[in-house]
């Protein structure tokens, strides 16, 4: 395994940090971290790239114990949100940099650099100085730069951050590509969710220090560990609820129909229904044998291009939907097979570390 964390925990001074985190990122693997602000995603990164040490737990990188091995020495890429590219350098100078201090010659350090540069589409800019380029090129130059050494892992903190919508949006297929190229165990912290779910291979979800889920993008949107992954990962109705039968769930909305199976009758759930499974039913569409119809008024509706967002008002309660249906309607459906049951989303389970 290229990066392997094994029950690694570390605290500031002021008590927040990082709690028996265990992960492992295979080579050629990318696994994106999100989480919201101040979860502990830098700090994990830090101790990884050995800019802090961990208390407890152990680090290793290529199979080798990090303990006593120091940041220079651990041979990891790192890109970060300000590029950190040297301004009095040319291109080529800021990609062949991590060869000189490893000792490479000129030649062939040159000669790596250019290949490097070529790797990510700015081939012929070596001689430009990084002042000149735009922030999509400084980035594409930092992206080569970490990997010019053939790293054993590559660690990107928030990246694109600096980047406008667009550009982003390109930049991150760019890293996938790259990285892919290069075949290099990768650890993305990233702010944005989309970008985690759309290139990472595994994505692990982090809140107040502790890692709560680490699966593939598909896994962790259709089957959440709990409430707070799927209210954190894309859009969620998240209803509290017992379960009643084999087939069917009390919630504040009414009965639901859906499979229990896994949960004991009287188990205390947490029902999840995502808002796009919600399904509107246009007027005069007979209906009487749908299971989880509710009657009721679209309330905010947001037209988004493509689809259209809507609280849709019940005498029960409110449900969050999403349709690229545009006409009017007063009744919803949730098909049974689209509901998902979760853990209870007790107070404790919400409480920090
Ligand atoms: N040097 C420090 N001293 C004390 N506490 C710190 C220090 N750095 C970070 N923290 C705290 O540790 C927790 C985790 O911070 P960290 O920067 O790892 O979070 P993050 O998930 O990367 O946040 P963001 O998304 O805002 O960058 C936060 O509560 C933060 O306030």
């Amino acid at each position: 395994m290229a990066l392997t964390l094994d029950q690694v925990s570390y605290r500031y001074a002021g008590g927040a940090g990082v709690t028996g985190i265990d992960l492992q990122v295979a080579d050629g693997e990318l696994l994106a971290v999100i989480g919201p602000s101040g979860s502990g995603k830098s700090t994990l990164l830090k101790l990884i790239a050995g800019f802090l040490a961990p208390e407890s737990g152990r680090i290793e990188v290529g199979g080798a114990d990090m303990a006593a091995v120091p940041a220079n020495r651990r041979n990891l890429g790192i890109v970060f949100q300000n590029y950190a590219l040297f301004p009095h350098m040319s291109v080529a100078e800021n990609v062949a940099y991590p060869l000189k201090i490893r000792s490479v010659g000129r030649v062939e350090r040159l000669r790596r650099a250019a290949e490097g540069l070529a790797a990510v589409g700015l081939a012929g800019f070596e001689d430009r100085q990084v002042a000149s380029l735009s922030g999509g090129q400084q980035q594409r130059v930092a992206l080569a730069r970490a990997l010019v050494f053939q790293p054993s892992g590559l660690l990107l903190d928030e990246p694109l951050s600096a980047l406008d919508a667009a550009l982003r949006a390109e930049m991150r297929d760019e890293i996938r590509r790259v990285q892919q190229l290069a075949g290099v165990a990768t650890l993305h912290v990233t702010h944005d969710q989309e970008e985690a779910l759309s290139i990472a291979d595994r994505v692990a979800v982090m809140m107040d220090g502790r890692l709560l889920q680490v699966a593939s993008p598909r896994t962790l949107y259709d089957q959440p560990a709990d409430a707070r992954v799927a209210a954190f990962v894309g859009l969620a109705n998240l209803w509290p609820g017992r379960v009643r039968d084999a087939r069917s769930v009390e919630t504040t909305l009414g009965v639901l129909a859906c499979d229990t199976a896994g949960h004991v009758p009287g188990a205390d759930i947490t029902v999840l229904a995502r808002p796009e499974a919600v399904r509107p039913l246009p007027e005069g569409e007979a209906a009487s044998d749908l299971p989880n119809l509710f009657s009721g008024q679209v309330g905010r509706d947001r037209f988004l291009g493509s689809i259209r967002r809507y609280d849709f008002a019940t005498p029960a309660g409110a449900i969050l939907g999403e349709t690229a249906f545009r006409g009017a309607f007063s009744r919803v459906s949730i098909p049974p097979e689209a509901i998902r049951l979760l853990p209870p989303d007790t107070p404790t389970a919400r409480g920090s570390t």
